[in-house]
């Protein structure tokens, strides 16, 4: 197996009284998909959150790229190659699509005009954001405003925006929610073929059949505690995570999907 390019050790977080985080470690291995799943409120958005500087744990650590991240602000940790595309769309609606994903090209930028500088009309910054639209083959939609487009193109581009900070690795919460079947299997196409560039995957999701077509191995939280490590093809047999899932709604579609 590759060398991690993220571990996650012995992480707690809790919000007042209760523990939402419980002692959890896993490792992601360099160019690899993995999922991270669980029933609802599981912790699941938590752990993203504290992969990416949104929260600080209470206790434990979070190694990206051989470093020591745990403290560093959010804004860095992309700066480092670490990139997240959120639950819910959050591109700006009234920009073209090129004009997204080259304000996901700011975390390159530093000094002075940082915020503005890939706006430029000509910069080199929008021929990338063109190139990188070109070879994700949705060029056909670069000069469109997002507002205008279908929910599963604005899916993509959202991940594409994500890639254009040029990350190690895409941590991506809930990308399939909301998408029709022929949606969700062209985003998993579109997600392998970002994988193969080399870029490491982490995806919270709740569609089981996607998890098990685009990934080989998945975390399971349950109650903020890891319950399973291991491949996406054994999971929904572990009898422990068959207990998590039981009573909750994802339950006929962890046993049967
Ligand atoms: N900022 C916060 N303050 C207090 N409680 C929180 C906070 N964030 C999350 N929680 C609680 O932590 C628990 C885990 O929430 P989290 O959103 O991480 O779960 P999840 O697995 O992502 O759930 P879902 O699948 O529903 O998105 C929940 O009980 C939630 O209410």
């Amino acid at each position: 197996m590759s060398r991690p390019i993220l571990k996650l050790e012995g992480l707690s977080k809790a919000f007042g009284a209760v523990q939402v985080i419980d002692d959890v470690s896993f490792d992601v291995p360099q160019g690899t998909r993995m999922a991270l799943i669980g029933p609802n409120g599981a912790g699941k958005t938590t752990i993203f959150n504290l992969m990416s500087g949104v929260y600080t744990p209470d206790e434990g650590r979070v190694i990206f790229d051989g470093e020591d991240i745990t403290g560093l602000p959010s804004r860095k940790r992309i700066g480092r190659g670490l990139a997240r595309s959120f639950q819910n769309i959050r591109l700006m609606p009234h920009l073209s699509v090129v004009e997204n994903i080259m304000l996901g090209q700011q975390s390159r930028v530093s000094g002075p005009g940082a915020m503005i500088a890939p706006l430029g009309r000509r910069s080199r910054w929008r021929q990338e954001a063109e190139a990188l639209l070109s070879e994700m083959n949705i060029d056909t939609y670069t000069g469109e405003v997002v507002a205008t487009l279908p929910y599963g193109i604005r899916k993509k581009i959202e991940v594409v925006r994500a890639l254009a900070a040029k990350p190690k690795m895409l941590m991506l919460d809930e990308p399939a929610a909301g998408l029709n079947p022929s949606e969700t299997a062209a985003l998993r196409d579109f997600l392998i073929q970002i994988s193969e560039t080399g870029t490491t995957i982490l995806i919270v999701e709740h569609d089981m059949s996607l998890v098990r077509s685009l990934c080989d191995r998945a975390v399971v939280l349950n109650f903020g505690r890891l319950i399973y490590d291991g491949s996406t093809r054994d999971v929904q047999n572990d009898p422990q995570v068959l207990e998590a899932y039981l009573g909750s709604r994802h339950a006929e579609e962890a046993v049967h999907a």
